[in-house]
């Protein structure tokens, strides 16, 4: 398969109020690469995705996905988006984890169709994809942090994603499951072809599992493949990035 352009940003710029918190940004991905998204707190990441999936309007700048223009863009159900807070469903919530996953249909389908038994194969098969097909009817709240983020995958994963967008997924998954994790988003880049873009703030892990790397803090100070990343010295990234850079590898890194 030839390497397409997936999502384009040029030269995008975006204030809430008064402060800039996204400058002058460029930034193009690829079909097939596992991008992680990395930058000190607040340095406008998680902004980023909102002006990439429409949420948001850039000050300046365009925006496309998958060659067209954000504004002609209506095929949404090509990008599976999984949120920072998917995974925080108290015990008790009266959904079971097929129904969660099913909802994943409902921009392929329509709101006010009934869902049929291809649907429901289609959902169980996204869950045997994350390993979960054996809790299809226990209660989404009475899963553990990495569980529930695993049905979050299978729900994004019922539409056939192309693109799959993923802010900080492992808040909430056990350090002793995040390399599980990992390595399930490794197989849906590899095995499926999914391109993966994923904040996060753990960049000693990302390094190993992601293609490439984006390092911002309102602007993007790197962009390349995750080993030219690992091959920075510390003074290396103090002068490319200075403090700020410097302050997330100390708090976040190995
Ligand atoms: N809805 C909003 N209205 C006003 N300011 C906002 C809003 N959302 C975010 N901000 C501010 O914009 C800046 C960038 O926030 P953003 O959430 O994009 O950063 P981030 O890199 O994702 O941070 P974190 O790593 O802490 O999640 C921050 O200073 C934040 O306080």
């Amino acid at each position: 398969m030839s390497e397409q352009t997936i999502v384009k940003l040029d030269n995008v710029s975006f204030k809430y109020e008064r402060e800039t918190v996204v400058q002058d940004v460029d930034l193009e991905i690829k079909s097939g690469q596992f991008l992680g998204l990395v930058g000190p707190n607040g340095s406008g990441k998680s902004t980023l995705i909102k002006l990439m999936l429409g949420l948001e309007k850039p000050d300046k700048g365009t925006i496309q996905l998958f060659g067209r223009p954000l504004k002609q863009y209506k095929d949404w159900q090509e990008i599976g988006f999984v949120s920072q807070k998917a995974n925080s469903f108290n015990s008790g919530f009266p959904a079971t984890v097929l129904e969660v996953v099913k909802t994943g249909l409902v921009s392929r389908i329509g709101t006010f169709k009934f869902f049929n038994k291809k649907h429901k194969e289609k959902a169980m098969d996204a869950l045997r994809t994350v390993e979960m097909e054996e809790y299809a009817h226990a209660g989404i709240g009475d899963l553990s942090g990495g569980q529930q983020q695993r049905v979050f995958i299978a729900r994004a994963l019922v539409s056939d994603p192309s693109l799959m967008i993923l802010d900080e997924p492992t808040v909430g998954v056990d350090a002793k499951h995040v390399t599980e994790f990992y390595d399930l988003l490794g197989r849906l880049n590899k095995e499926r072809g999914i391109t993966l873009l994923m904040i996060t703030h753990d960049i000693g892990t990302i390094t190993d599992h992601a293609t490439h790397v984006v390092c911002m803090n309102k602007t993007v100070h790197f962009h390349g493949q995750s080993e030219e990343y690992k091959e920075f010295s510390e003074e290396d990234l103090n002068q490319l990035y200075g403090y700020a850079v410097q302050q997330l590898t100390h708090n976040h890194s190995h």
